[in-house]
Parts: structure tokens; sequence; C-alpha cells
């Protein structure tokens, strides 16, 4: 039988990644809520949301491993950055988190962001581009795109799956 994986979102940045990863796998995907603000301002509301969408998967599916993908920005002193967590969760219990990259935010993103209280408004009339967030997102386009959203998270799920196997091996 094919172990499934459910990534509690739609976002093909998020989809991918986990497609990326976990190959030979049936992966499929489900609208879950983060049961956290639209968007999350620390480490720890980011990685709730990650962890709430993981359970809500792994719940929605017997046997199914569960993974949640949550962007949000948090402070380091007086600067702004992205990040980003993820979860993986069994059905029988088990739980792993891990963060992505960083990247700081320029001042006059974190100010617009005040305004407009979710990033990917702030990223699309910054770019004059629709869904950055479905794409490069914000670090590809801070990196120049030499890092995408789908590069970061894909780092993200390989810390999450080789948590996995270390744990069952
Ligand atoms: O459909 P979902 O899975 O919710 O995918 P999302 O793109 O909305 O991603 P998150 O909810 O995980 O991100 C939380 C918030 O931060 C925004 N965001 C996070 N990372 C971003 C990025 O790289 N580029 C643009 N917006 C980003 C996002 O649009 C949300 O407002
Ligand atoms: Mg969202």
């Amino acid at each position: 039988m094919q172990e499934t994986v459910i990534i509690g979102s739609k976002n093909p940045t998020k989809v991918e990644a986990v497609k990326n990863v976990f190959q030979g796998f049936e992966v499929s995907s489900l609208d879950v809520p983060s049961s956290v603000s639209v968007q999350p301002f620390s480490d720890e509301e980011t990685r709730a949301g990650a962890i709430n969408r993981a359970k809500a998967c792994a719940a929605s599916s017997s046997g199914a491993i569960g993974i949640g993908l949550e962007g949000g920005v948090m402070y380091v002193d007086d600067t702004l950055f992205l990040c980003n967590w993820g979860a993986l969760a069994t059905d029988d219990g088990e739980l792993f988190t891990a963060s992505g990259a960083r990247i700081a935010l320029p001042k006059e993103i974190e100010n617009e962001l005040k305004t407009a209280g979710e990033l990917s408004i702030v990223m699309d009339a910054y770019t004059k581009k629709e869904n950055v967030r479905s794409h490069e997102g914000a670090i590809g386009i801070f990196t120049n795109n030499l890092v995408s959203r789908e590069d970061m998270f894909t780092h993200v799920v390989q810390l999450l799956k080789g948590q996995l196997d270390f744990a069952n091996k």
C-alpha cells in the first residue's frame, strides 16, 4: 500500500515542496484552517499555525501523514524578518516541527504591512504582480530569485521528513 501524505494547503509552492521530498508517496492537498491570524507575527504563532494544519490533515484520513506549512513574520531586535514553519503529524500522535530560512524585510514593507495587515497584499502591490505568494514569494523577490518560496518550503519539508525517518529507523 502506498503511503499517503496530506498537505494542509492548496498553495502550489507548498504542495510542490511536499511532492519534491515525498517522492513515491501519494500526495494530496486539503484546505484546512491554520486557526491563527491570517498574518502571524511571531515564531510561536507561525509554528502553531503549521501544527494546527498538520494535525487537521492527519486526523482527516486514517494512516495518513499530515503536513502543515505556515508563513509569518517576526522581529529580531527592531528588524522584521520573514519566518516560516512546518509541522508533520502522524495519526499515532508523532509530531515534528522545523523552521525555514529567514530574511530581513525592507522597512518599506514593514511599514506597509502595518496598514495592509497581510504580506501577500503588500508584496503584490510592491511588485505590481499578482499572487506573488503562489509563485516566487517574498523570499524570491528579496533574494533576486535565487531562493524561491518553493525552495524554502522544500528545505523545511526535508527537515520534517528527516526527523520522521530518524525516529522510525
Ligand atoms: O493558502 P495558504 O496555505 O494559507 O498559503 P498562504 O500563501 O496564504 O501562506 P500562509 O498563510 O502560510 O502565509 C501567512 C501570511 O503571510 C503571507 N506570506 C507569507 N509568505 C509570503 C511570501 O513569501 N510572499 C507573499 N506573501 C507571503 C501570506 O500571504 C499570508 O498572508
Ligand atoms: Mg494563508
